[in-house]
């Protein structure tokens, strides 16, 4: 069936995606999980926008962890496309919040997912060896990529979501690192990228 980011899922996935956004909308006036602004337009600000970072998976990544995921964005949105499509994706969220954390938590018991949810420092864990990465919103591109030397497998992949400060960012980050770099324009936003990095290392 084709819900309502456009996708051709299963009705599951179509169920957990909805049971995820009626959690959302209840938790949000409590500890603001996204602005109240963009809750009117909750599918493309962010399911959408998450959604659209799985085609950028290579197929046979076997962990992928996202950091700072707040309300879940994209973490818990690749979490249940996953489950169907990728079902030997292992997922892990990364949360300080304790409060997010607990809402994360809630999203996957209600959902039935085996997400893990980590309610710790991204700069406390052991190296979480992620093929892929993601923060949305979370750090300068220079700080995502000490995350990255810090959570990548050796051949793993980044994927950053940046708006229109982009490019400033990739030039301010070069005086510090080396990396790989493929920009993918966003579907949900045309100011926006997907900055696509592998390869990182200290200059
Ligand atoms: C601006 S929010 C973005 C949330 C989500 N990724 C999104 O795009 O909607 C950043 C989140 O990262 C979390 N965070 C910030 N620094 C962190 C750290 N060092 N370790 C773990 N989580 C962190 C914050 O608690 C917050 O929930």
């Amino acid at each position: 069936m084709t819900d309502d980011l456009g996708l051709n899922v299963s009705r599951e996935t179509s169920e957990r995606l909805a049971t995820y956004a009626e959690l959302l909308v209840k938790w949000n006036p409590a500890i603001n999980l996204v602005s109240k602004s963009s809750l009117a337009d909750l599918q493309t600000r962010h399911f959408a926008d998450s959604a659209q970072l799985l085609a950028l998976c290579p197929p046979d990544a076997r962990r992928w962890a996202d950091l700072g995921s707040g309300g879940g964005f994209p973490g818990l949105v690749i979490a249940i496309l996953a489950a169907e499509s990728m079902p030997d994706l292992a997922v892990t969220l990364v949360e300080s919040d304790g409060r997010k954390a607990a809402f994360l938590s809630a999203v996957v018991r209600e959902t039935g997912l085996r997400t893990s949810v980590v309610a710790d420092r991204i700069e406390s864990l052991p190296p979480l060896a992620a093929d892929v990465l993601s923060a949305r919103a979370l750090a300068p591109l220079s700080q995502l990529l000490a995350f990255a030397e810090q959570h990548l497998a050796p051949n793993g992949r980044a994927l950053f979501p940046k708006g229109a400060t982009h490019r400033s960012e990739v030039a301010e980050s070069l005086a510090d690192w080396r990396f790989d770099l493929r920009e993918h324009p966003s579907k949900t936003d045309p100011q926006a990228v997907i900055l696509e990095i592998e390869g990182v290392s200290r200059v």
